[in-house]
């Protein structure tokens, strides 16, 4: 079955450079009629179904090469091959093949810093029908003005993904936001895809034999079987450190830092923008941290932590997880993970993880949640939510208390596979800290869950209140570098200018 699926053929697509005239910066796009001017409308309806304002922008097309399509083979460590035809960079890539369900929202997806180091197949045949939007466009759906800091559509600043896998690329797109094509856009981050892959058999192959290496193969020699030892497995490596910031910044929220109800820090393991969105948006100051940023030293400056997602193993960061450990045994403030956040706080308490079969990724996994927590969860409901993630909390059902310490509970479960789905401080142990493995910031996915950053802001705010305290004041001004305020600053997830202020050095 997988040796012969073929590609349709079409010809060598045309691409054309876009120049975004604000920006100056040059993107290309996909099969456009060459030279003509694609105007804004001042007034459109988003997708979300809102008449929303949009500022003009008038975008000059000329036309520029595309990379040539040219036949690419996906190789499997385990044996198989599945023939295709390239897209994007036309280069060969190796990875771990991780598949996902979710039939939206590629564009979020494939700039998650979690997809570091694996190769993204969708399940959902059709791929870039809506095209590609400018993350930087000046542009926020919903008129947020910290969209200017964090960017308003994607999750970070480039593909993060190290390939992709689809059944049926489109190269014709088409939305009101889109500036590119998926081809086009993968080819600019110099990330390979392959197209005209049988990616539901692919991923009925993936969930029976578990978690995959594989690569994509390009050029002449596609066909021919990699050596074994070209296949890596990217789980092995500190992903992180490539992808979390490596300099403190702050984003204040719309009333300014005046304005704040609280000061958080988020500790960066390859966060996701809408996290640092989301919080914002319940009117707070976020200032991003390293991941190896020596927080104790600093934490009673802030008013509340946060452990963002992030790619590769937990147990690759042990430096982050000793750092959690002295936070939630000797610090009392509302501590808040999630998925790697999840998984650092639950080694923190004493958990152990392991790696899954095959992950859960996509935007329809239900969660059970055990127990009530302010408004957002309810003990006994069903949350529909965002996932992606290879690892996972382990449960020894045979052991008192799943084998975790006293004063650790589980939050949610898996109504799919019964695995952990987030932990939390009992209410007996007086402590503020809980963890979700999903991703209720979404991005893209149902936002069932998204009530939570309302629940631990308030408890955050809360608590100063109860104790008298006024907005923690986060770093000095020489400990941080500007917080980013144009496309040409530095958007989470992404790597910037080294600093090495207060960082725990890795042993
Ligand atoms: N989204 C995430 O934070 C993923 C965490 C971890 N890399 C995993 O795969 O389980």
């Amino acid at each position: 079955m997988f040796a012969a699926v073929r590609a349709p053929s079409s010809s060598a697509a045309r691409s054309l450079s876009l120049c975004a005239l604000r920006s100056l910066s040059v993107v290309r796009v996909g099969k456009m009629s060459p030279s003509h001017t694609l105007p804004r409308s001042p007034s459109v309806s988003s997708s979300r179904g809102l008449a929303t304002a949009v500022p003009a922008l008038d975008i000059a097309i000329t036309s520029s090469p595309a990379p040539e399509s040219q036949p690419a083979t996906l190789h499997l460590k385990s044996g198989q091959a599945i023939s295709g035809k390239s897209f994007g960079s036309p280069r060969t890539q190796f990875g771990e093949v991780v598949f996902t369900t979710a039939i939206t929202s590629y564009t979020e997806s494939l700039t998650d810093p979690s997809y570091q180091g694996q190769i993204l197949v969708f399940t959902q045949p059709l791929m870039g029908n809506y095209g590609v939007p400018d993350n930087f466009s000046g542009y926020s759906p919903n008129g947020h003005a910290e969209d200017v800091d964090v960017g308003a559509f994607l999750e970070s600043r480039g593909i993060q993904a190290a390939g992709v896998v689809v059944s049926d690329l489109c190269e014709r797109f088409s939305h009101f936001e889109a500036r590119e094509s998926l081809a086009s856009w993968c080819a600019r981050h110099d990330v390979p895809g392959i197209s005209g892959v049988d990616t539901r058999a692919l991923t009925t192959l993936l969930r029976n034999q578990g978690s995959t290496l594989g690569g994509i193969v390009v050029g002449e020699k596609h066909d021919v079987k990699p050596e074994a030892d070209q296949f890596f497995d990217p789980m092995e490596l500190n992903l992180i450190q490539s992808v979390s910031t490596k300099h403190a910044y702050t984003i204040h929220p719309r009333l300014g830092e005046s304005g704040a109800r609280a000061h958080i820090a988020l500790l960066d393991f390859g966060s996701k923008a809408n996290i640092v969105r989301c919080l914002v948006r319940e009117g707070v100051s976020v200032t991003v941290l390293p991941w190896n940023y020596d927080f104790n030293a600093v934490r009673d400056r802030f008013d509340g932590l946060f452990l963002s997602n992030g790619p590769g193993s937990p147990n690759s960061i042990p430096e982050a997880i000793e750092t959690t450990r002295k936070v939630i045994t000797e610090w009392n403030r509302p501590v808040f993970g999630i998925c790697m956040g999840n998984q650092i706080i639950g080694l923190a308490a004493g958990a152990t993880c392991y790696r899954m079969s095959f992950g859960n990724r996509g935007h329809n996994q239900p969660v059970i949640s055990l127990s009530t927590v302010g408004n957002c969860i309810k003990a006994g409901r069903v949350y529909v939510t965002s996932q992606n993630h290879g690892y996972c909390l382990s449960w020894d059902h045979d052991a008192p208390n799943g084998g975790w310490p006293a004063g650790w509970i589980p939050w949610f479960v898996n109504a799919n596979d019964g695995s952990i789905e987030g932990l939390r401080a009992s209410p007996e142990s007086g402590k503020l800290v809980w963890a979700a493995q999903f991703h209720p910031e979404s991005a893209g996915g149902p936002q069932d869950s998204h009530g939570m950053f309302t629940d631990y802001v308030d408890e955050v705010v809360k608590l100063r209140n109860a104790e008298g305290r006024s907005v923690g004041k986060g770093l000095e001004e020489e400990q941080l570098v500007p917080a980013p305020r144009s496309a040409t600053g530095t958007p989470i997830g992404h790597v910037v200018s080294p600093s090495t202020a207060n960082v725990v050095s890795p042993k």
